[in-house]
C-alpha cells in the first residue's frame, strides 16, 4: 500500500481535504523565501487540527537550533525534514531534537545518488526529490526527475518519492519506483502556495488506488 504526503498546507480547508482523503503526513513549511512559510502562530493553529494518526512534518532548508526547535513546539511536529542540510548536521539535528529525521537528495543523474549512503547514516529516510534549478527553492517546484535513474538502486534506508507528482503521474510513479511513501505541492495548487480541495483528494483516490 502506498501512502502520501502532502506537503506545504497553509490553509485549515486544505489542511482538512488531506486528511479526510487520508493523507498520512503533512508538511509544514519553515522557509520565509517559500510561499507555502509558514508564521509560528499559523502553524499552531493548523497543527491543532491535525489527528494523531498523521505525522506532522516541518519542511526546513539548513536551519538553525532556534528555528527547529520553535517549529517544533509550535507545531508539535512529529518529523523534520532538512533540505541542502550536510549529512552532520542533519545528525545534529536529528539528535537535539530527538524526532524522526528525513533528509532531502536532489535527483538529476544517477550520480546524485551516490550521497544516499553518506545520509542514511544521519537520517531516518531519505526524500528522492527532483533537482530544481539554480537560485530556484530547493522543494515544491513541480520539477520531476528521471524515475528510472532508481531503478536497481540498493537504497540504504527507508525512502520516499517527490518531485513534480499530481494526479496525472503519482500511480505510474509508484508502479515504476515501488515508493512506499509518495510527496506531493505544487501539483495540488492552482497557484504558488494555493492548494486546491479537489486537487488533493483527486490526487489521494490515485494513491489509494495505487
Ligand atoms: O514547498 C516548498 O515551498 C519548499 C521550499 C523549500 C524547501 C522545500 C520545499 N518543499 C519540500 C517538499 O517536500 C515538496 O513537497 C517537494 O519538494 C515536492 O514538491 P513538488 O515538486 O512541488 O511536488
Amino acid at each position: 500500500m502506498t501512502t502520501a504526503k502532502i506537503c506545504g498546507l497553509s490553509t485549515i480547508q486544505a489542511l482538512d481535504a488531506s486528511v479526510a482523503g487520508g493523507a498520512s503526513h503533512l508538511g509544514f513549511v519553515f522557509y520565509p523565501p517559500s510561499p507555502r512559510h509558514l508564521a509560528f502562530e499559523h502553524a499552531r493553529a493548523l497543527a491543532a487540527r491535525v489527528p494523531s494518526h498523521v505525522a506532522r512534518v516541518g519542511v526546513f532548508v539548513d536551519p538553525d537550533d532556534d528555528l527547529v526547535a520553535r517549529a517544533v513546539t509550535a507545531a508539535r511536529l512529529t518529523i523534520i525534514q532538512l533540505h541542502k542540510t550536510s549529512p552532520q548536521r542533519v545528525a545534529q539535528l536529528r539528535a537535539a531534537t530527538g524526532l524522526e529525521t528525513w533528509a532531502a537528495l536532489p535527483v538529476k543523474t544517477r550520480g546524485d545518488l551516490e550521497s544516499a549512503r553518506s545520509l542514511a547514516g544521519a537520517a531516518d529516510r531519505i526524500l528522492y526529490d527532483a533537482k530544481t534549478p539554480e537560485g530556484a527553492l530547493p522543494g515544491g517546484m513541480g520539477v520531476r526527475f528521471d524515475w528510472a535513474l532508481l531503478d536497481g538502486f540498493r537504497h540504504p534506508t527507508a525512502w520516499a518519492l517527490s518531485g513534480g507528482l499530481d494526479v496525472s503521474n503519482v500511480a505510474e510513479a509508484a508502479r515504476r519506483t515501488g515508493a512506499a511513501l509518495v510527496d506531493a505541492s505544487s501539483g495540488l495548487e492552482t497557484a504558488p502556495g494555493v492548494k486546491n480541495v479537489d486537487k488533493i483528494a483527486a490526487f489521494l483516490q490515485a494513491v489509494a488506488a495505487s
